[in-house]
C-alpha cells in the first residue's frame, strides 16, 4: 500500500511546492473512490448537512452524525488523511467542550485531524485541541457557520481592511499550532498573500490558484445538482445527468418486462413446489380485514 498520508506528508508537499488535493466524502464507497484516484485530504465536510441531509445551512448538523460519517469514510480510506468538520455549537461554548468534542472525533470517528471555522478568537481553542495531540486544521474567510452574522455566503476580504484582518487570523491560526488551513472565498490575491506569509500549506475553496492545495464539495465538482454553480465551482462530470439517464434505463427496462433477463436470474434444476395452498378459511373475516384487500379478505 502506498503510505498514508500525515500532517507531515501536507507540510512537506507545501515545502516542494507540490499541490494539495483534498475532496468531501460522507460515505464509505466515495470516500474509497476519492482515496484511490488519489486524494491527499478526504474531507468530512458539515456541507453533509446541506448535501446529505437537505438543509439549506451548515448549522443542524451534530456531533453524533459528524461521528457516524466519520467513521463510514474511514472505513473505505487506506491512504488519505481523513479531516472531519466540528459542527456548528461543539467547539464555540468553551474550551473544555471543544477538546471533549474534537476528542470523541478522533476516539469515535477515528478522524486523523479536526477542522473548525474561525480566526483568532478561537486560538485559545485550537491550541488546547493541539495540546491534546489532535491535529487542527483551520478555516477562514467565507465561514458557512457565520452565515448569519455575514448575511449570506458573500466573499470575504474584497477590502483593505477586511483582507489586513483574514490574514492577521491566518498568522494567529499558525500560531495557535494548526497544521493547515481552509481559506474559503476570498479573493485570488489575498490567498496568494496569506499563502506565501505562512508556513502552514493553505488549501483553498474559491480562493485562487497560488493556495497550496484545493478543496471541493464533492457533488458540486461531479455535477450532481444543476441547481448549484456558485463561481468557484468547476463541474468535471455531469453525474445529475448520468444518473438520470442510468435510472430512467432501469425503470423503462422494468416497465417493459426486460429486466431482469435471463442473464440476471437464477437458475436451478426443474422443481416441483409441493406445499398445498392454504385452506380457505372459515372464520368471521375480524377487525382490520377490509383494509387487508381482496385477496385475504375476500369472502369464502
Ligand atoms: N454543495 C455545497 N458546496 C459548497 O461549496 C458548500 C456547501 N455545499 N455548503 C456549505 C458551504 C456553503 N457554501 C457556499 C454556498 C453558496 C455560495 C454562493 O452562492 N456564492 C455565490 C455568491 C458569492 C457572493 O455573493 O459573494 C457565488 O457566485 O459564488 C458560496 C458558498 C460553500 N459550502
Ligand atoms: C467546503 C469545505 C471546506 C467544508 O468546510 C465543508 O465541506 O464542510
Ligand atoms: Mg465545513
Amino acid at each position: 500500500m502506498k503510505d498514508k498520508v500525515t500532517i507531515h506528508t501536507l507540510k512537506r508537499l507545501k515545502q516542494s511546492g507540490q499541490k494539495i488535493t483534498m475532496v468531501t466524502a460522507y460515505d464509505a464507497t466515495f470516500a474509497h473512490v476519492f482515496d484511490e484516484a488519489g486524494a491527499d485530504v478526504l474531507l468530512v465536510g458539515d456541507s453533509l448537512g446541506m448535501v446529505i441531509q437537505g438543509h439549506d445551512s451548515t448549522l443542524p448538523v451534530t456531533m453524533d452524525q459528524m461521528v457516524y460519517h466519520s467513521l463510514a469514510v474511514n472505513r473505505g480510506t487506506k491512504r488519505a488523511l481523513v479531516v472531519t468538520d466540528m459542527p456548528f455549537m461543539s467547539y464555540q461554548v468553551s474550551v473544555e467542550e471543544a477538546v471533549r468534542n474534537a476528542g470523541r472525533l478522533v476516539a469515535e470517528g477515528k478522524a486523523g485531524a479536526v477542522k473548525l471555522e474561525g480566526g483568532a478568537e478561537f486560538a485559545d481553542v485550537i491550541s488546547a485541541i493541539v495540546r491534546a495531540s489532535i491535529p487542527v486544521m483551520g478555516h477562514l474567510g467565507l465561514t458557512p457557520q457565520s452565515v448569519h452574522k455575514m448575511g449570506g455566503y458573500v466573499v470575504q476580504g474584497r477590502d483593505e481592511d477586511a483582507a489586513n484582518k483574514i490574514l492577521e487570523d491566518a498568522l494567529a491560526l499558525e500560531r495557535a499550532g494548526c497544521f493547515s488551513l481552509v481559506l474559503e472565498g476570498v479573493p485570488l490575491e489575498l490567498g496568494r498573500q496569506i499563502t506565501q506569509r505562512l508556513s502552514i500549506p493553505t488549501i483553498g475553496i474559491g480562493a485562487g490558484k497560488y493556495c497550496d492545495g484545493q478543496v471541493l464539495v464533492c457533488y458540486d465538482l461531479l455535477g450532481m445538482n444543476p441547481d448549484f454553480k456558485p463561481k468557484f465551482v468547476k463541474r468535471y462530470a455531469n453525474l445529475h445527468g448520468s444518473i438520470t439517464e442510468a435510472v430512467g434505463a432501469y425503470f423503462s427496462e422494468v416497465r417493459a418486462g426486460t429486466f431482469p433477463d435471463e442473464e440476471h436470474s437464477f437458475k436451478s434444476k426443474p422443481i416441483r413446489l409441493v406445499t398445498a395452498p392454504p385452506e380457505p378459511t372459515t372464520e368471521a373475516p375480524g377487525e382490520g380485514a377490509e383494509k387487508m384487500g381482496p385477496v385475504y379478505g375476500a369472502p369464502v
